[in-house]
């Protein structure tokens, strides 16, 4: 379970999220939702540690964000919005950084990357740089690390954004598969139409507020009936 409480956060005093309250469930997928600049981004940073909170806490499967970084970041597995890291390596040998830093064995990493890598059609540019790879394998080969060392919790920042069909159905399959676990895959997208193929339940965030929250019937009945979020779902479906 992760509790985000509260949350603030601010850059040159302009808030990017203001006490964001909410709370994930295993066993879901749970759809971040959000037009352009709505403060997804900063929220997952924050979730990941990669921005301190300015305000609020966030605690995941019992572990506190802030106060032990460390300990919470073997809880999930991350994939930012833009994949271009490590860009002097070779695919091969990032996931084997990967699954040295989360101790993951070599028999069994042998066969995972074997298993992941085909399965997103990457297998063959194992051996390449990740410099030559095109924006969709560089997303695969860090959603292939994240993969790799099987953690509880994904956190996925737009990651279908980029993916060929046949990839997006893998991931999305193996997205249901993870939750099916009784496990925690959050995601952010400004694709309504993608929360309504995948999600149990949603979280729509607009100025750095969450402005509903709940399953998909929910959400549909809600957006039916507030004039608000009627004009917020205009713009997320023109996004499509
Ligand atoms: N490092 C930063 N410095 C200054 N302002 C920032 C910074 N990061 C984010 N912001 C601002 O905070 C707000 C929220 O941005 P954020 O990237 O979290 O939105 P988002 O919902 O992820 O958008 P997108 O879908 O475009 O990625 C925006 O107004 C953005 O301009």
């Amino acid at each position: 379970m992760i509790e985000i409480n509260q949350i603030s956060k601010s850059f040159a005093g302009k808030d990017a999220v203001k006490d964001l309250d909410l709370s994930i469930p295993d066993g879901k997928i749970f759809g971040f939702l959000g037009p352009n600049g709505a403060g997804k981004s900063t929220t997952i940073k924050m979730m990941t540690g990669i921005l301190p909170i300015d305000k609020g806490s966030i605690v995941m499967n019992g572990i506190d964000v802030s106060k032990d970084p460390i300990k919470a970041k073997l809880q999930f597995g991350y994939v930012p919005d833009r994949s271009d890291i490590f860009l002097r390596l070779k695919g091969i040998e990032y996931l084997n950084f990967i699954a040295d830093v989360f101790e993951v064995s070599q028999d069994m990493r042998k066969e995972k990357i074997e298993y992941l890598t085909k399965s997103f059609g990457i297998y063959e540019a194992l051996n390449d740089h990740i410099q030559t790879y095109s924006h969709g394998m560089r997303q695969k080969i860090v959603v292939s690390g994240v993969l790799l060392h099987d953690p509880d919790v994904w956190i996925l920042d737009e990651p279908l954004t980029g993916l060929d069909p046949k990839s997006s159905y893998t991931l999305k399959e193996m997205m249901r598969e993870h939750a099916s676990r009784g496990k925690i895959v959050f995601f952010s997208t400004h694709v309504l139409e993608v929360v309504e193929q995948l999600c149990d339940e949603v979280a729509i965030i607009n100025n750095g507020h969450v402005q509903f929250k709940g399953n998909m019937a929910e959400m549909k009945q809600q957006f039916a009936e507030d004039d608000n979020l009627e004009r917020l779902f205009l713009e997320l479906t023109q996004n499509e």
